[in-house]
């Protein structure tokens, strides 16, 4: 395993009328050897171009590429000591699962001439190596389950089986570094699941260093250290999983990550101690002047129906409610926002309420976000949490 460093990686792409197009910008990162660092964001956003650089596929226009300590720029691909998983698994339909999973192993301990057809195989070493790589093959086809698959092609597996395929030639010579582009994106999403838990489990076996890109939260929430939040090519936050969620450094990273979205909506600082939203003077103390606006983010599972009435407690007309099963999520509106907001509550809870029922809901107010109006987020102080009695 290797830790990567970049320093200041800038990529500028020309359009085709020979516009420069600026993709990714003075971007710094550190993946520590050993970690499993998720590239995030939505598409467009520059995640692949920044995987490309780390695997040497594109030259950046500015900064430096460091793994395992070296400096490697300018070097091939093939001398950066990484191996790459794409989402379109790039494995070759004519030849049979084995001697796809062999081909790396082949290309880097076999000579030319060893390699060579009909004569090969009669040259000086040639059974020695072949028996080791045909060793490292079986090897990493029982650590993947994939015994059972090699003699097949391609075409002949499922799409969950020629992904972990693709991912065992990458394991197969043993690189110090992984990196995956978006490798689950063509699963169905029980197949993406158990892959999501095959991929955790094979970083957890291995240490090695695996850099991730993706555009799905929730692959990036299950499975990485740390996740790196990517918008108009640069990171945006940086941070283990818990800590994005529980405090996103700006709006855009609290809207982007949790399922149903964040509720933003506008609030008023009303004094050192209170903010007013939606009708509601929430008892929440922030540094900003009185009469300041704030975005004010409230996550669905933070809000609760409750019997009681009160001036904390927002009140809610049901728009609509979609049961998931052991929860629901009631859609309603508050006073003076056009969107309708999200709770996410107990079935048992929601059982209660109905389209276009008026409500009462709570906040917990230990839980909810401040953002000034440029988006950055901003400390707030909550008192001591009354306890609120539940709808049901
Ligand atoms: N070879 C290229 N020439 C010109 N522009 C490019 C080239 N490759 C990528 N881009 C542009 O660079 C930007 C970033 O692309 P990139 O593929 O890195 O984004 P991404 O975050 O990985 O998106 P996605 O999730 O859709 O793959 C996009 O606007 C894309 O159109």
């Amino acid at each position: 395993m290797a830790s990567i460093a970049l320093d200041r990686i800038a990529k500028v792409f020309t359009r085709p009328d020979g516009s420069p197009t600026r993709v990714l910008d003075e971007l710094t990162l550190q993946v520590a050897a050993g970690e499993f660092l998720t590239l995030l964001g939505p598409s467009g956003c520059g995640k692949s171009t920044l995987i490309r650089i780390i695997a040497g596929l594109e030259p950046q226009s500015a900064g430096s590429v460091s793994i395992g300590g070296q400096c490697v720029d300018g070097r091939h691909p093939r001398q950066r000591d990484v191996a790459m998983v794409f989402q379109s698994y790039a494995l070759y339909p004519h030849m049979t699962v084995e001697a796809n999973l062999a081909l790396p192993l082949v290309m880097r301990r076999l000579t030319a001439l060893q390699r060579a057809p009909w004569i090969g195989r009669w040259m000086p070493g040639y059974r020695r190596v072949r028996e080791t790589i045909d060793r490292d093959v079986r090897e990493v086809a029982g650590a993947l389950e994939l015994t059972h698959l090699l003699e097949r092609k391609p075409g002949q597996l499922s799409g969950g089986q020629r992904q972990r395929v693709a991912l065992a030639r990458a394991m197969v010579r043993q690189p110090s570094v992984f990196l995956m582009d978006e490798p689950l994106s063509n699963l169905d999403a029980k197949l993406r699941t158990q892959m999501r838990a095959e991929i955790t489990a094979l970083h957890r076996r291995l240490r090695t260093t695996f850099v991730y890109v993706t555009h799905d939260q929730t692959e990036a929430m299950t499975m990485s250290d740390r996740v790196a939040v990517m918008f108009d090519g640069r990171i945006e936050q940086i941070g283990p999983p818990t800590e994005l969620y529980a405090r996103p450094a700006t709006r855009r990273v609290a809207e982007f990550i949790g399922t149903p979205q964040i509720n933003s909506i506008d609030g008023i600082v009303r004094s050192a101690s209170t903010i007013e939203v939606a009708g509601a003077v929430l008892p929440i103390g922030t540094c900003l002047p009185t009469g300041s606006v704030v975005t004010v983010g409230l996550r669905p599972e933070s809000l609760t129906p409750v019997e009681r009435a009160g001036a904390t407690v927002l009140l809610g007309r049901v728009q609509r409610i979609e049961h998931m099963g052991a929860d629901s999520y009631v859609y309603f509106h508050v006073l003076g926002q056009a969107r309708a907001l999200v709770l996410r509550t107990s079935a048992a809870r929601a059982a209660g309420l109905q389209p276009e029922m008026v409500f009462h809901v709570a906040t917990s107010l230990d839980q909810v976000l401040l953002f000034d109006s440029q988006g950055r987020a901003i400390d707030s102080v909550v008192p001591q949490i009354a306890s609120v009695r539940s709808f049901r």
